[in-house]
């Protein structure tokens, strides 16, 4: 458990819409007290209200709302045909989804790792942690079909568009490549977002969400909301006042020497996290437990394969439990309740599918398509597609 440290190596959060959003441990030299801000009278928000530049790459062109989530604001580089799709997704957004008066955090240093966010409360499965806009969207063949020398300057008229509360939230996110900042701050901190259709294909920039760090055993998961286009996190296990909040940037389920290689080459760090801190000797334990998740998932997602008993179910559960897998639980739980419906128990069947219905919500948010057959097997077990699918009815 890590507690903040020192008080002057912590900041509590705040909100957008305060006067100062940086926290100052973002800029280490300063540390003589800040000036108290000048008493000016609070400005209402502008409109919400969606504005094309004359600010253009080839098909892209800046988009720019300064009103958008109640005065956050946003712009986006997309083409005239994608911007069409914001002014649904505008009124999507409840006005106060940028501010949160008491978020669950502070942020503060971490040994090894830069800033990042420890709870300040104790907090359970399901508490979410923040809900966020993104500050930039850029399509994504942009990065694909113009070259740096025309996405450097298109990104700094992009920011500079923005807010300054926001503005300087982004500039102060870290970023980890050489070249242009700006750049590299994106490609430190962007989450792929698909805004539908064909050509919806963009990625976000969400400065607040850049604080958490990675852990290949989290104890918060995200999702991106396609129909508000916020990132989501929200708590997975019972967390202690002080204890950091991470999520996984990896594929958790992937042996050690690989997350690490891939942390190396997409971030540029050493993965210090929990687990890829253990001994050698509890590291190759966990590998060894990860090759059984998949092998044993591998039989129960196969209709045909034979051999399939409550005991390997039991033992899947415990592997889970094991190597801190609760970010990833949906998955394992939705094929727990098909297998056990298709051996005949109906009542492990039914508990496996509202704890999959959860799961799946709780990772990747409602209307997952599968979670309507979760809810048929919940509603009638013994009338599903899949009761005793394994030993014939
Ligand atoms: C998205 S930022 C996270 C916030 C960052 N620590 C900061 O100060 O703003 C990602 C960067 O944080 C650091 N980081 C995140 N997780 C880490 C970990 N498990 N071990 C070491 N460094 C980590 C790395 O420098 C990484 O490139």
């Amino acid at each position: 458990i890590q507690k903040p440290f020192l008080s002057t190596n912590s900041c509590p959060w705040k909100p957008l819409s305060s006067t100062e959003l940086t926290c100052r441990l973002d800029h280490d030299q300063h540390t003589s007290p800040s000036p108290t801000p000048k008493e000016t009278k609070p400005q209402p928000p502008p409109p919400s209200k969606w504005e094309a530049t004359d600010q253009c790459s080839g098909k892209f062109c800046i988009f720019k709302n300064l009103g958008f989530g109640n005065g956050r604001g946003m712009v986006v580089i997309t083409t005239p045909a994608n911007i069409k799709k914001f002014k649904v997704l505008e009124k999507a957004i409840p006005k106060s989804s940028s501010e949160q008066p008491s978020p669950p955090f502070i942020i503060s240093k971490i040994p090894g790792k830069g800033i990042g966010l420890l709870s300040n409360r104790t907090l359970h499965r399901g508490d979410n942690i923040m809900t966020k806009s993104p500050a930039i969207l850029i399509h994504r063949t942009f990065f694909e079909q113009a070259s740096p020398q025309i996405q450097s300057p298109l990104l700094k008229r992009a920011i500079s568009h923005l807010p300054k509360t926001l503005r300087d939230a982004f500039l102060a996110q870290m970023s980890h490549f050489p070249g242009d900042k700006i750049l590299s701050i994106l490609a430190t901190n962007s989450f792929q977002m698909d805004l539908g259709g064909k050509d919806g294909h963009h990625y976000g920039n969400f400065p607040e969400v850049s604080r958490f760090n990675h852990d290949c055993r989290p104890n918060v998961a995200f999702r991106i909301d396609q129909k508000t286009l916020t990132h989501v996190s929200t708590v997975v296990r019972d967390v202690k006042e002080g204890e950091e909040l991470v999520i996984s940037y990896l594929d958790s389920l992937e042996p050690r020497d690989k997350r690490q290689e891939r942390a190396k080459a997409t971030w540029g760090f050493e993965c210090s996290c929990s687990q890829c801190s253990l001994s050698q000797k509890e590291i190759k334990k966990s590998d060894k437990r990860l090759e059984e998740i998949k092998s044993i998932e591998g039989k129960l997602g196969d209709v045909s394969s034979r051999g399939v008993t409550k005991k390997m179910m039991e033992r899947l559960m415990k592997l889970y439990k094991e190597e801190r897998l609760e970010g990833n639980l949906g998955g394992a739980y939705t094929l727990l309740a098909m297998n056990y419906n298709m051996l005949g128990d109906a009542k492990n069947a039914v508990k496996y599918a509202k704890l999959g219905v959860e799961a799946v919500e709780l990772e990747s948010g409602k209307g997952q398509p599968d979670m309507e057959v979760m809810r048929e097997l919940i509603r009638d077990p013994r009338g599903h597609f899949s009761w005793k699918g394994r030993i014939g009815r």
